[in-house]
Formats: structure tokens, sequence, C-alpha cells
């Protein structure tokens, strides 16, 4: 029986101008897990052994050793964001001009003990790091062992019951403590699984959209956030006031159900060391549409919309004039 004793303090986390609720905690054989997973509802799972092997033995020591020999993909970041952007979208046909995007990471490949030795030597007004890296016949002996004794049976249960496609990838996910991944969505569902460290996680659903002021399509940070949380421009971002989130912090063991579509920020606990997380990446199901619309559906139509519009129109600033011309003063 784990001590219930909280393993952290609200020091270690982030101040935003939000209140958010809690993220409910279920039991993995409770059927409110199944409940929630069937309303695209988030939920942190306990007490699963989902990904237990890991927990029991992967810490930073154990990585370095087991990782394997091959280069792994690092971010680099010269603050604590690690926002993510599409570099194919970057000077793609849609964005003729290349508006001159500035990448705010770099991709460093590095072996596994050049990056173990970049957190140790870390020092305040250093670059920040984050490694990720799939899961895949790359890694050593012992991860794969340890891999295979996940609880896939629990997992693919899961997969079934709820109509979700193809697991497209395990993701591993090294963090600095303090590491900040900024509010973006992803159209797969998400088991976010929690192996060493501490991560808070706030999310918001898919009807926030309009709060959240996603990117436009075409441009690099497609499905991320244009509000920074920590110091948001309500000049150009007045609803983002309005929004209504939900977070939790995670520890060893717990898995979050992270619904396809929904909003997440994620952070690695400050001072908290760092921090060790698997995701399993499945497609949504099949979309049959049925009426009334489910929010994440009226997102997918959204953005069918905006790439045809960018299509058609060739240039992405002509996008907003004709959305404008076509719906202001008509549409009350
Ligand atoms: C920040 C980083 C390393 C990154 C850099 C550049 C391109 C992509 C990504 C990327 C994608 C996913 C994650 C894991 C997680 C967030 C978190 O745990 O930090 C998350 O969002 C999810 O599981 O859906 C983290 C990253
Ligand atoms: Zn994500």
């Amino acid at each position: 029986m784990t001590s219930d004793k909280k393993q952290w303090d609200y020091s270690q986390l982030r101040k935003y101008d939000l209140n958010f609720e809690q993220i409910p905690r279920v039991y993995y054989k409770d059927s409110k897990i199944d409940e929630l997973l069937a309303l695209n509802r988030p939920v942190v799972i306990t007490g699963s052994n989902i990904v237990k092997p890991a927990c029991e033995r992967w810490n930073l020591e154990f990585l370095e050793d087991h990782l394997g020999n091959s280069d792994h993909t690092v971010y680099v970041s010269r603050n604590h964001v690690f926002k993510y952007y599409d570099e194919k979208k970057i000077l793609s046909k849609s964005n003729p001009k290349g508006v001159k995007f500035k990448p705010p990471t770099r991709i460093v490949e590095m072996k596994v003990y050049e990056f173990m030795q970049k957190i140790r030597d870390w020092r305040h007004g250093d670059d920040r790091i984050y490694l990720q890296q799939s899961l895949n016949a790359s890694v050593g002996q012992a991860i794969a062992e340890d891999f295979v004794r996940f609880d896939w049976q629990y997992v693919n249960g899961k997969q079934d019951k709820h109509n979700w496609g193809p697991l497209t990838s395990n993701l591993l996910f090294v963090a600095m403590e303090g590491n900040v991944t900024p509010c973006h969505y992803d159209e797969q569902q998400n088991f976010f699984a929690q192996v060493y460290g501490y991560k808070r996680c706030i999310l918001f659903p898919p009807n926030q959209f309009e709060c959240l002021y996603p990117h436009p399509i075409f441009h690099p940070h497609d499905r991320q956030s244009m509000v920074d949380f920590e110091k948001p421009d309500y000049n150009k971002f007045p609803k983002f006031k309005q929004a209504k989130g939900f977070e939790t912090v995670l520890g060893p063991g717990d898995v979050l159900y992270i619904p396809i579509y929904w909003w997440h920020h994620v952070e690695s606990l400050l001072s908290g060391g760092p921090t060790i997380t698997i995701n399993f990446w499945f497609k949504g199901g099949p979309t049959n549409i049925e009426y009334p619309l489910n929010d994440h559906q009226k997102v997918s139509i959204m953005r069918n919309i905006e790439k045809m519009l960018v299509e058609v129109l060739q240039d992405p600033k002509e996008v907003g004039p004709l959305l404008r011309t076509m719906v202001l003063g008509r549409f009350t």
C-alpha cells in the first residue's frame, strides 16, 4: 500500500491565471473507467499494471545502461517551454512566402550517455533538453523485456471496447524538472503513463477551441494554442480568461487518458527531478457521424474547411477576410 502522503506540494506547480477542476482518479478495476472512456472524458487510471515493470526499475541510470547505443532525438530549448512545430509547414506551398518562422526549439541527435551527462551538469541558464524515443527494436534487451510485460491485456481490452483505431506508437519521454509542453491537441487517443517523477497535466475539452486560439492550420504550430499561459495577451485573446480546464498531478504508475482532440498542457514539477513518461497513441476510431455532432467532430470539420480554403485561395492571408465576409453580420 503506497503511503497516501502526497509526494509533492503546490509550490512545485507553475501559477496560471486560471482555476481548474480536478480530473477524477479511478481504480483500474472500477467500471467508472469505461463510463468515462466511452464519453471521451479524461480520467486518471490508478493502481494498474499497465507499465508496472517500468515503474519498478526505470530511472535515468537504468535508461543510460539499457536504452541502447543508437542516437536519440533530443529537443533543445533556450527556456523551459518546448513548443512543438511541424517543420514540413515552415516552407510549405500553403505558406508560399515562408512567413519568417523562428523555431522555438532545435533537434540534436545524441547518445543516451551524452543526454544524461547534460542533465547531471545542467546549471541555471543553460539550454534545457527533452528526450523523445520510440520504444522499438533499437532499445536494449532489458527494456524490451519490460515492455512485453506491460499489461497489454488491459490496454488492448480498452482499445477494443471503445473502438479505438490501431496503436500507432509508444513513445518514451525523458524531461528535466520544470520542462513545459505548452497547450496543444493531438488527433489520437492517448494513454499517458507516468513511470518516474511527477507531471502536472492541464486539460481542456475540444469545445474550448475559441478560448484557446489555435494557430492557423498552415502554421508550423498547427494544433498548438497561441496563448502564452504565463503571460496571456488578453487584448489578442480575450476569451482565454473564460477557459474552463481540468488538472491532475501524475505520479509513478498513474495513467492519464487524454481523449482525442482534448487540449493538454504538461509540466514536469519544479524541483521535482527528471521525469519519465511512456505514451500510447491510438488512431481515433471510425467516426460514424451521428447528430448532434460532438465537439471534436466540429473541430475536425473546421480543420477540413480551413484546409480547403487555404488550398483553393492559395494565399493564406485571404482566408481570414473571406471567412469574415461570409459570417460577420450574417450568422448571428
Ligand atoms: C515536447 C516534446 C518532447 C516534443 C517536442 C517536439 C515535437 C513533439 C514533442 C512532443 C510530443 C509529445 C510529448 C509528450 C506529451 C507532453 C509531455 O509529456 O511533455 C504529449 O503531448 C502527448 O503525449 O501527447 C512531448 C513532446
Ligand atoms: Zn500531446
